[in-house]
């Protein structure tokens, strides 16, 4: 028996209270890859109806059509998925705490958002899941962090894993270190089209065409992730095999080791997790006022 079918995901309602950019990833990866039928998906927002449309549209999944409310949607949720922004969550709970109840479980994809700050805006304590995903959920490939409030039983951690792991991979970790994973793999995939960028320049300044050295890029990327996972070796010692002495990489790379490259990678992984400490401390203090 799966995991998925050992956690009874086909028979729940999943609900998406925020419908942008991760939602989407997340429900994609779900349909895509077949563990629920999109019927039992629904996809909420605040006020953008046309979006709604376009998701309805495109997945098949569950919307308010014109003069229903997200009232029943919630209430009938096994699983209610929050993904707005964070500036928007407190407003969102606040709006929605009427219609839960204690036995849904409460899954966050929310940056900074605590375990202790979703508890003081519901008034009590619940069964939460505090994820930081990706957007390669998308294709199957994203990378989680998760951590269960107390009151989250053993048959629902199973199944968030199940979830969660049917669009990549999963790691659970202590909330405390939510931050450093958004940090490394929930802004992650930024850092490296931002790099896939730059590669993209300097693919246009040495004169291939666009679409070559997009090719060229791409599979650079993906063999190099690959390679990294697939011969277990260290990405130092696969880097230390590209370069001979004295060659093109060593030039490179020298002029990479000028411009900081590693320390502002790190500086930037680790400005990343204290943002995501900045917009959780935002939200406990609007909490507070
Ligand atoms: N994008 C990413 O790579 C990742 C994002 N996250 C987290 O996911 C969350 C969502 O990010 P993202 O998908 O990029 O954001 P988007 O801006 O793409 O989507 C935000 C969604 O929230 C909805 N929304 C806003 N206010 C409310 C409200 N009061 N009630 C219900 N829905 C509301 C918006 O609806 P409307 O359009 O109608 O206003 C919109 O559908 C963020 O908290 C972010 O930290 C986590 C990991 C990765
Ligand atoms: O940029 C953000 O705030 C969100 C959280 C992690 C990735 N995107």
């Amino acid at each position: 028996m799966s995991l998925l079918t050992q956690a009874g995901i086909s028979s729940l309602q999943l609900c998406f209270y925020g419908a942008g950019s991760m939602a989407e990833a997340i429900v994609r990866g779900l349909i895509n890859e077949k563990l629920v039928e999109p019927g039992r998906i629904s996809m909420l927002n605040k006020q953008n109806r046309d979006r709604l449309a376009e998701l309805h549209d495109r997945y098949g999944v569950q919307t308010v059509v014109q003069g229903s409310s997200n009232e029943a949607y919630l209430r009938e949720a096994d699983i209610i998925f929050l993904a707005m922004k964070p500036k928007d969550a407190a407003a969102a709970l606040s709006s929605i705490k009427p219609y839960l109840s204690p036995k849904q479980l409460i899954v966050s994809v929310i940056a900074g958002l605590s375990i202790n700050s979703i508890e003081r805006l519901l008034g009590r304590e619940a069964a939460i899941v505090r994820t930081m995903p990706n957007t390669s959920s998308t294709i199957g490939l994203g990378a989680t962090g998760i951590s269960y409030s107390e009151s989250v039983t053993p048959q629902q951690r199973l199944l968030t894993e199940a979830i969660m792991g049917s669009v990549g991979i999963n790691a659970v970790v202590d909330e405390s270190l939510q931050e450093a994973v958004t940090g490394v793999s929930g802004s992650g995939p930024a850092y490296v089209y931002y790099f896939m960028e730059a590669m993209l320049e300097a693919a246009s300044q040495l004169g291939l065409t666009r679409e070559s050295a997009k090719e060229l890029v791409v599979q650079t990327v993906l063999g190099a992730a690959e390679m990294v996972r697939t011969t277990g070796e260290e990405p130092a010692e696969l880097r230390r095999k590209v370069t001979s002495p004295n060659g093109t990489t060593q030039a490179a790379l020298e002029v990479m080791d000028e411009g900081l490259f590693a320390e502002t990678v790190v500086k930037a992984a680790r400005r990343s997790a204290e943002r995501a400490g900045e917009l959780g401390e935002a939200i406990e203090r609007s909490i507070n006022e």
